[in-house]
């Protein structure tokens, strides 16, 4: 299989999309990584398996409607593999191979045919200490924004999934492309207060627009860069309880159709009306419980 991603929303041809099934019981409190799946934990509304399986088969549909190629990882008993964004990403004809939190680390066993088929020469492995999550990467032609934790205590958070050694190694395989680190809130039990992956802040949609949560950001200067490189006018901003409802991780199927959560009233609306977009709606509001949406359950390979 030839890989092809050059931006977020080139038409799609062919996708990973997480695994429903044998998801294990919910995990303890202390067990849980991240802030998310912590609330809905402690609330008592941890999601169901059969609720998620409906919801990620809608998801598949309307892929498969688009014609899109739809992979799925194999089958590990009680083990979460719903959000397959995170486990490796494409960046041109690459995969770069995630080095994830150890919570979700045999997750990456079941992609081994995926892998395969990729071939070896296509992929890169990164030293250990490199820590980068596929949610924390963000292509978009010749930029690449990456999400990460900058602070001393990065090791405290659960949460901070993306280094600045995994930066900085991105960089020197990538040397004509921007790349743009951006500095995230974290707070590992509030879902409110931080953030987990870049694309729960931040995702690019269309040819030239994207949804945007400002509050994602340590810094106001990052989140007015993004501002800067859109356009303001080309920016859709998130409320906070529309973040945390996870608004900015829908999924682009080309830069005209985007699939999105039924729920979004005031996004969808905007992407009819105003922006001309085609908006597949889909269930996903038991998804979102796990501190993941649309984007974080795809691993998409080519895109035209
Ligand atoms: N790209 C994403 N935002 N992925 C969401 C992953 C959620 C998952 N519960 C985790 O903590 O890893």
């Amino acid at each position: 299989m030839k890989l092809n991603i050059n931006n977020e929303t080139g038409k799609l041809k062919s996708v990973v999309l997480g695994l429903p099934d044998s998801m294990g019981a919910p995990h303890s409190l202390e067990d849980s990584f991240d802030a998310k799946s912590y609330h809905s934990i402690q609330n008592n509304i941890y999601p169901q398996e059969k609720d998620i399986t409906f919801e990620m088969t809608e998801f598949e549909k309307i892929l498969k409607k688009h014609d899109v190629e739809v992979y799925r990882p194999s089958l590990i008993k009680d083990y979460n593999q719903v959000f397959a964004r995170d486990v490796a990403f494409v960046i041109e004809d690459k995969m770069i191979i995630s080095n994830i939190i150890q919570d979700r680390y045999d997750e990456q066993d079941a992609y081994r045919k995926i892998f395969a088929r990729v071939g070896w020469k296509n992929i890169i492995n990164l030293p250990e200490s490199a820590h980068i999550e596929g949610g924390d990467v963000i292509s978009w032609n010749n930029f690449i924004f990456i999400g990460t934790c900058f602070s001393e205590d990065y090791r405290n958070f659960k949460t901070a999934r993306t280094n600045e050694y995994a930066i900085e190694i991105l960089k020197e395989y990538f040397p004509k492309k921007r790349i743009i680190d951006l500095e995230l809130k974290k707070n590992d039990t509030d879902p409110f207060q931080g953030i987990l992956h870049l694309d729960c802040t931040f995702n690019p949609i269309g040819k030239d627009k994207c949804i945007i949560y400002k509050d994602g950001f340590v810094s106001e200067d990052d989140y007015k860069l993004v501002v800067q490189i859109f356009g303001e006018s080309n920016c859709f901003h998130v409320t906070k309880q529309e973040m945390f409802e996870m608004n900015p991780n829908i999924f682009s199927i080309s830069p005209e159709i985007v699939v999105s959560d039924s729920s979004f009233t005031r996004l969808n609306k905007h992407l009819r009306e105003n922006w001309g977009m085609t908006v597949e709606e889909i269930p996903y509001r038991e998804i979102s419980k796990m501190g993941g949406l649309l984007r974080c359950s795809t691993l998409p390979l080519v895109r035209e």
